[in-house]
């Protein structure tokens, strides 16, 4: 008598450019060269005089880009109590009333500015929802803080305007917020340097199109889950040029970064680096060269000791059974210029290929059009409809 073994591919499910996916899990024989940790990159560099020193850091960007689409930035000279500062403040507002933060709630702008509520978004559909709560800001030549002129074609109506609290009990908020967008903005305009340089282009060549780029920092807080079913923030890629992060300890790793064989690898949290990533923008102008790498957060209570894990934690299926722990963090989203067109790179085209240029603004308005609709659909958004 014989036995058969019949094995069925198991898939991981996540949100790409805008579009569900789906990616086979690999092992053994079947594996694919992946990476299996985040690289760390010291950027000291980035403040050198001297062209050779930034070009060697490109160098090592180039490499982190290309293969992973995930890095942590170390020494990037941000200073360290002004990110205390902003985690500080994040805390303080999302403990406030919820109708203080409600008044701003993001359906009533169509950029989706201001506050948003627990389970409201709904990145993944295999689940109830984002386990998170969140305040988008960005770019507005309205607030002084950015000393921003306006766009001269584009009326006032179609220009993107933040909203903040206006309960005294939130007023600490948007000064904190800006402390930290103001220097994560300017951290960024180096970093498009280095990202030229690691495209062997010129390091100014990404000025003529960032004169006025669209920028976000949200503001996200996880509730600790108890249930691995669900999730903070469901499997996706980003649809800016670039995003960095800053993130607040928790004992095991929340974010985790999708590679090429279906594995989830855990990002640690290194106190006071950023985490930076690829996004679709960069993806899509390098040809596909760079990756735009599938991420979700998950804060679940950290694992029981046991003898079997000693304890460790080794960032896939955890159990809820642990020690409760928020989460919080601050992701700053960097692209270029709304009115910007933008395409494939010359030097990647190939020859005889037609490539087509899109308008930076309306392809983020697409993709953000997909994220409101998706937001509250089921009924279980406490405020549907009601904006
Ligand atoms: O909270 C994080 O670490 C990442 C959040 C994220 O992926 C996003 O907001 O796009
Ligand atoms: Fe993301």
């Amino acid at each position: 008598m014989s036995t058969t073994t019949t094995t069925t591919t198991q898939y991981v499910h996540y949100h790409d450019g805008g579009k569900p996916g789906r990616r086979p899990i690999l092992t053994g024989s079947s594996a694919k060269p992946t990476f299996e940790s985040v690289p760390k990159i010291d950027m000291r560099r980035i403040y050198s005089p001297h062209l050779s020193d930034r070009q060697s850091l490109a160098n090592d960007v180039g490499a982190a880009c290309r293969d992973v689409g995930f890095f942590y930035a170390v020494n990037h000279g941000i200073d360290e109590e002004l990110l205390d500062r902003t985690f500080d403040a994040v805390k303080r507002f999302f403990g406030l009333e919820e109708d203080v933060k409600m008044e701003c709630h993001n359906q009533k702008t169509e950029r989706f500015r201001g506050y948003e509520g627990v389970l409201e978004g709904k990145l993944d559909p295999g689940t109830r929802g984002d386990l998170k709560e969140g305040f988008l800001m960005g770019e507005d030549f309205t607030e002084p803080e950015q000393n921003l002129t306006p766009l001269p074609h584009l009326p006032d109506t179609q220009h993107s305007r933040n909203q903040w609290p206006s309960h005294p009990s939130a007023a600490f908020f948007r000064p904190a917020i800006y402390e930290y967008y103001n220097a994560m903005l300017s951290f960024s305009r180096r970093l498009l340097g280095i990202f030229a340089l690691a495209l062997e282009l010129p390091e100014d060549y990404f000025d003529t199109i960032t004169k006025h780029p669209m920028t976000n920092v949200r503001a996200v807080h996880y509730p600790p889950q108890t249930s691995p079913k669900d999730v903070g923030i469901g499997a996706h890629t980003d649809f800016c040029w670039f995003t960095l992060v800053c993130q607040s300890h928790t004992v095991n790793p929340a974010l985790e970064v999708l590679n090429a064989n279906g594995i989830w690898v855990p990002v640690h949290h290194h106190p006071h680096s950023f985490v930076v990533n690829i996004a679709d923008f960069l993806k899509l102008i390098t040809g596909g060269r760079w990756a735009s790498t599938v991420h979700r957060v998950r804060n679940l209570a950290s694992p029981t000791q046991s003898p079997e894990n000693g304890g460790e934690c080794d960032g896939h299926d955890r159990e809820g059974s642990g020690q409760m722990e928020e989460r919080y963090s601050l992701p700053f989203f960097f692209s270029p210029d709304e009115d910007a067109t933008v395409s494939v790179l010359e030097k990647f085209r190939e020859e005889g290929r037609e490539y087509e240029g899109f308008v930076v603004g309306e392809y983020f308005q697409r993709r953000l059009d997909i994220d409101r609709t998706t937001h509250l659909e089921e009924g279980e958004g406490r405020r549907k409809g009601g904006y």
